[in-house]
């Protein structure tokens, strides 16, 4: 089985042009196959900011009404993914935008409404390898946004780390695969405000007194579920960390651990 390195990043990645541009560089280089995730969350957020679209967001999921759905479509699946393409395509490394509309590759379901109205929030269902896994072995380069479909015409925001733990998971039973979130801190810290705090392992014991005890709080609180859910359902490695954990031997990080 070949290994799949499946790598996620966020918003302080994508909006500082600079690391952007330098860890898509050290990214080409990656000559196992290798599927990117994207995030901009913050981006979305500035852009709605001007064209005064209130912005709400609960739990690190952001409420999406059809107005804020139009901007975020702009936003990750236009703006941010074609960029990041395109700058792929300059470091020679044969990058493919998807949503997951395209190729029908993630089906999600909006979520039911319970005591919170998400709007057109997308739980995935449903993720279809075939088109990726011909891609993958062809040394192509998927890279997705945080948008997906219901297959109904609807497109719906699904936030960008479940996407990535949902694509990791399902091309496992293809590739032996390994999925990075990569971030602007060294990993999961136990002082949030010490660089050098990292934690080395986190395991399904060990995260809930880390949870209870609000050292993993707010925009760690899904990646940390999503790190989860993709150890026990087959990925073979889980790290979160700076992007220099994929290059450089000596960088610490955090492994999530069954
Ligand atoms: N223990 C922790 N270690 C590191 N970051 C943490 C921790 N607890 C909370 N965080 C916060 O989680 C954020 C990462 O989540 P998020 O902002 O959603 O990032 P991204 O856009 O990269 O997915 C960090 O910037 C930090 O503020
Ligand atoms: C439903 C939901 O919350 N979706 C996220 C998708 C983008 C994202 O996840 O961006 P980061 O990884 O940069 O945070 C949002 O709109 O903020």
């Amino acid at each position: 089985m070949k290994t799949l390195k499946v790598i996620k990043i966020g918003g302080n990645i994508i909006d500082n042009e600079d690391v952007l541009q330098a860890f898509l560089k050290d990214f080409s280089t990656i000559e196992e196959p290798k599927l990117l995730v994207h995030g901009g969350g913050k981006l979305a957020t500035k852009l709605a900011n001007q064209m005064q679209v209130e912005v709400k967001m609960i739990d690190g999921r952001r409420i999406t009404d059809a107005e804020t759905l139009d901007i975020i479509t702009m936003v990750y699946a236009g703006k941010i993914n074609k960029n990041i393409v395109a700058q792929l395509q300059a470091n020679n490394c044969n990058a493919i935008g998807f949503s997951g509309a395209d190729g029908n590759t993630i089906v999600s379901d909006k979520r039911p409404v319970k005591t919170i109205d998400y709007g057109f929030v997308g739980d995935v269902k449903q993720v279809n390898t075939t088109t990726l896994e011909l891609l993958l072995e062809n040394d192509a380069t998927p890279v997705f946004c945080a948008i997906t479909h219901d297959k109904n015409g609807q497109l719906l925001n699904t936030n960008a780390d479940t996407i990535a733990s949902e694509l990791a998971i399902s091309l496992s039973q293809i590739f032996k695969t390994e999925l990075y979130y990569c971030f602007e801190k060294n990993g999961v810290l136990k002082d949030i405000n010490d660089d050098h705090s990292v934690i080395e392992s986190i395991t399904s014991k060990s995260v809930q007194q880390l949870i209870d005890n609000q050292i993993i709080s707010e925009g760690m609180l899904p990646k940390i579920n999503n790190c989860m859910h993709a150890v026990n359902h087959n990925v073979q490695k889980v790290c979160i960390g700076k992007p220099e954990m994929l290059f450089d031997k000596n960088s610490t990080y955090t492994t999530i651990l069954k």
